[in-house]
């Protein structure tokens, strides 16, 4: 065969390889119960995994590393014994998130996404506790973070999830920042498996724009919970942005 026949054969084999790969990225919807009724964590889990969630995202927040406060592992337990099969992915808005590590795992955390602001003084070190403990491993960016301080943590194979902040983190029900998704695209233009999680402003009106950047991690709050119908919503919103991604894939 000429070696430009078995060049393109080759380059096709590949193509067909990865788009089927990124077929292969799921797109997950994750609403943050952090503007729900907090009296009523409970039911609001239970509320949102029938309504189709595909993991639930919480918001831990210390008073320190964000200027609000929030909940800690003993209610993260207690929500484990409502919820057991829901996959929690536990946002750590903390300055120290070395010392969460083993009492989130022990409460029934299943992801541990940390700040690399909060940890650049050891963050392998931390990524390597959390994978350690059998949790996933997630690192998260503030809007005024460059995306490049965590591609040297991303080559070390130790991190399961991205998450790229598109409102400053401390409160919910904030305008989301189109202004992120550079970063979004920067990170899957690498990493075309890894997942890619927003969180921030993220409702119908934008999650094709998250999508279309990389994003396969969906964070909903103020969007999911306040939705007169959020089942719809949740369906909607993951139709919409695996399409996206489906379309992407085919495109590359
Ligand atoms: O981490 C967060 C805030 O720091 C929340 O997860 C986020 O704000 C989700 O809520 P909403 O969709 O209402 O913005
Ligand atoms: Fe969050």
């Amino acid at each position: 065969m000429p070696l430009n026949r078995l060049l393109k054969t080759v380059c096709e084999s590949v193509r067909r390889f990865s788009s089927r790969k990124m077929d292969d990225l799921q797109v997950k919807i994750g609403p943050s119960i952090l503007n729900a009724d907090l009296g009523d964590l409970g039911n609001e889990c239970v509320r949102m995994m029938d309504s189709g969630a595909d993991y639930l995202h919480l918001d831990v927040m210390d008073g320190h590393f964000v200027p609000n406060l929030t909940f800690g592992h003993p209610v993260v337990k207690c929500l484990r014994g409502k919820v057991p099969k829901a996959f929690f992915d536990l946002h750590m808005m903390v300055s120290n998130p070395h010392a969460w590590v083993g009492p989130m795992q022990d409460a029934g955390a299943d992801q541990y996404t940390f700040h690399y602001e909060a940890a650049s003084d050891d963050v392998l070190g931390l990524a390597r506790r959390i994978k350690e403990t059998g949790m996933k491993v997630g690192v998260g960016v503030k809007p005024a973070t460059d995306v490049d301080v965590i591609l040297p943590l991303l080559n070390s194979d130790l991190i399961d999830t991205v998450l790229i902040m598109t409102v400053e983190p401390g409160f919910g029900g904030q305008r989301f920042m189109e202004d992120m998704m550079p970063k979004v695209s920067a990170i899957r233009s690498r990493f075309p498996l890894i997942n890619i999680e927003v969180d921030g402003g993220v409702g119908p009106n934008n999650v094709d724009v998250c999508a279309e950047a990389g994003a396969n991690m969906i964070v909903s709050g103020t969007a999911i919970i306040k939705s007169d119908d959020p089942s719809q919503t949740i369906r909607h919103m993951r139709a919409v942005a695996q399409d996206v991604i489906n379309k992407g894939s085919l495109d590359r």
